[in-house]
């Protein structure tokens, strides 16, 4: 009894601790917004005590589907407070749903805090990470040790190193059009992401470490672990993800998760050690691919080489070193895998909603891979160079991840030295407890930046530098879906090259049209938008119809 009384007074405490703490960071997230105006003359957004800016979120929210992605916010508030626009900056407090955040959407007070100085990611974002990765991936690393990793991993994804990995990367998108050619004959309608998924995935893991992982056609361990690990690693927003966070056994479902992506790459990493010292011969002799793993091993072997500890057998690596690694590579294919297969999926939709681009692309293929679309794969196979020559094919990418840019944005911490600055009024804004959010998709659909900036127009990307009169050239800075900067995308070129290479294969055999169910929401004219919480999907897993095209007479490789 005593025990029990004891027990309930504790948890009375516990509670009113709580609450005690809630209000007190209520006051203060709310307090430091209005001193925006009243100490720093920064105009905000109509602001409410207790709901902070919620209440002006809900309204812009409620013009698009409820299970649109909250990348798409902004845009919407702008139409409802267009002179936020020219301060290029929005301070928005939606504490306690999202941290307080300022989205930044002009090109040039970007760059303040991406390229000209690389702010440390959020603090936010990288408690997000901590749980699977201990932040020891290269997405939520800091200061050296990320610069150590990010040199070592370079090389790796170079354009030189990727077009020797193209060969094996066609073998893996054969297995993706055939599947798209037995639905065409089956007619049934398929979830391109689903297949898309699979098919990134399988490419991540060639340049990992050469070896097929062959997700596309058997259940693999290493995926479902992957993706489970991705639905536990959840913002802590919404009730359902609270309560994820809450979850007794979350922990475990984690580490169980990790001992699966770790139980994958060991066997290979051993083996690669072995083949190392074995052969006694560095990576990347001529002609060789740097696989990420080899190169990571390489670096390895030579630290402890210098370190006057020579490893000279698999058995001697220590487990601390094999924990990072794991780490990195479970989070090589988190951050690549699923942001390749929805800008691909957007890629198909956005050519079966333009025939003329279409058709520039067709002709595009036909002039530099040869008039049989069926040849083109050993064209390319023979001279995977030929991928670097299709300018039309890598517009069409370029304007899609402009349109459709599958991450938010790059989100990084205030600090208390840095200000945000108009450059034509001279404005400045505080950045302390703030976290900046590059804010893609607004910067990219902003009129004064992209003539009509919701029409598809590949043609922007054709404009040649220097050509800075011609209205369509893209504006410095304002196109950066892979974020631009030490930061940004270290998978930018094998995106590339790799939604080159479908293009390649696909476009000329087969039509596809979008099968969203009738009546089906749009967002800014498409059925296609944005939905899913930590890295945006398309909407239903974009259906799509397929159908074998005829060239000639005749229907295309079958
Ligand atoms: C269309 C596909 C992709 C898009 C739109 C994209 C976008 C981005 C963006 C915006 C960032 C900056 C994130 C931040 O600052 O928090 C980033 C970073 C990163 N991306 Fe990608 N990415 C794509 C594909 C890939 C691929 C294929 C890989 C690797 C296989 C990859 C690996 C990474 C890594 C490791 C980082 C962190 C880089 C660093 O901080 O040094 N991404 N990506």
């Amino acid at each position: 009894m005593f025990v029990a009384v004891v027990a309930l007074r504790a948890l009375w405490a516990l509670a009113l601790s709580g609450l005690a703490y809630f209000f007190f960071r209520l006051h203060q997230v709310r307090m430091r917004t209005r001193e925006l105006s009243t100490k720093y003359g920064v105009p905000i957004l109509p602001h409410s005590y207790f709901w902070g800016h919620l209440i002006v979120m809900g309204k812009a929210m409620s013009r698009i589907p409820g299970d649109a992605n909250g990348t798409l916010l902004m845009h919407f508030l702008l139409k409802d407070f267009p002179e936020f626009e020219e301060h290029g900056a929005v301070y928005i407090d939606s504490w306690p749903i999202v941290q307080p955040l300022v989205f930044v959407f002009n090109p040039e007070m970007i760059s303040t805090f991406t390229q000209i100085r690389s702010l440390p990611k959020s603090p936010d974002m990288r408690a997000e990470f901590r749980p699977w990765t201990k932040n020891l991936d290269l997405v939520t690393l800091e200061g050296p040790e990320w610069k150590r990793w990010r040199s070592i991993f370079n090389p790796s994804f170079s354009n030189k190193n990727l077009t020797s990995l193209a060969p094996a990367m066609l073998n893996e998108i054969r297995i993706f059009s055939d599947k798209l050619k037995a639905a065409a004959r089956s007619g049934e309608t398929v979830k391109l992401m689903d297949l898309a998924i699979d098919l990134t995935i399988d490419v991540i893991a060639l340049n990992i470490s050469g070896d097929r992982l062959n997700c596309q056609t058997t259940s693999q361990p290493l995926q479902k672990a992957l993706n489970n690990q991705i639905w536990w690693t959840c913002p802590r927003s919404t009730p359902v993800e609270i309560c994820k966070m809450l979850h007794p056994l979350r922990s475990l479902f984690i580490w169980n998760n990790n001992r699966t992506i770790k139980n994958h790459f060991v066997p290979i990493i051993q083996r690669l050690i072995n083949e190392q010292v074995g052969n006694n011969k560095g990576v990347g002799a001529a002609g060789e691919t740097k696989t990420i793993l080899a190169l990571a091993i390489q670096a390895y072997l030579a630290e402890q080489k210098e370190a006057g500890n020579p490893i000279t057998s698999a058995s001697q690596i220590d487990s601390a070193f094999l924990e990072r690694l794991t780490m990195h590579l479970g989070m090589l294919i988190f951050a690549g895998h699923d942001t390749t297969a929805t800008t691909l999926c957007y890629t198909v939709y956005m050519l079966s909603k333009h025939p003329e681009a279409l058709a520039a692309v067709r002709a595009e293929h036909t002039a530099i891979l040869g008039a049989d679309p069926a040849a083109a794969e050993a064209r390319i196979a023979a001279n995977p160079t030929l991928l670097n020559s299709l300018p039309h094919t890598a517009a069409v990418i370029k304007e899609t991840t402009r349109l459709f840019p599958a991450v938010g944005g790059s989100v990084r911490a205030g600090q208390p030295d840095f200000w945000l600055v108009d450059a034509k009024t001279g404005q400045r804004m505080p950045t302390e407890h703030w976290a900046l959010l590059s804010d893609h998709h607004t910067t990219h659909h902003r009129e004064s930046l992209w003539p009509r900036p919701l029409d598809f127009i590949p043609e922007r990307f054709l404009v040649r530098d220097g050509d800075e009169a011609n209205p369509l050239h893209p504006h410095k800075n304002a196109y950066r879906p892979f974020e631009l900067g030490p930061r940004g995308c270290i998978g930018l070129e094998l995106v590339q090259l790799e939604l080159k290479a479908i293009l390649a294969l696909t476009a000329r055999e087969m039509d596809f049209e979008g099968a969203f169910a009738p009546g089906s929401p749009e967002v800014l004219g498409h059925q296609a938008y944005h939905v899913g919480d930590i890295v945006a999907h398309p909407k239903d897993g974009m259906p799509m119809r397929v159908r074998l095209r005829k060239v000639g007479g005749r229907e295309v490789n079958i």
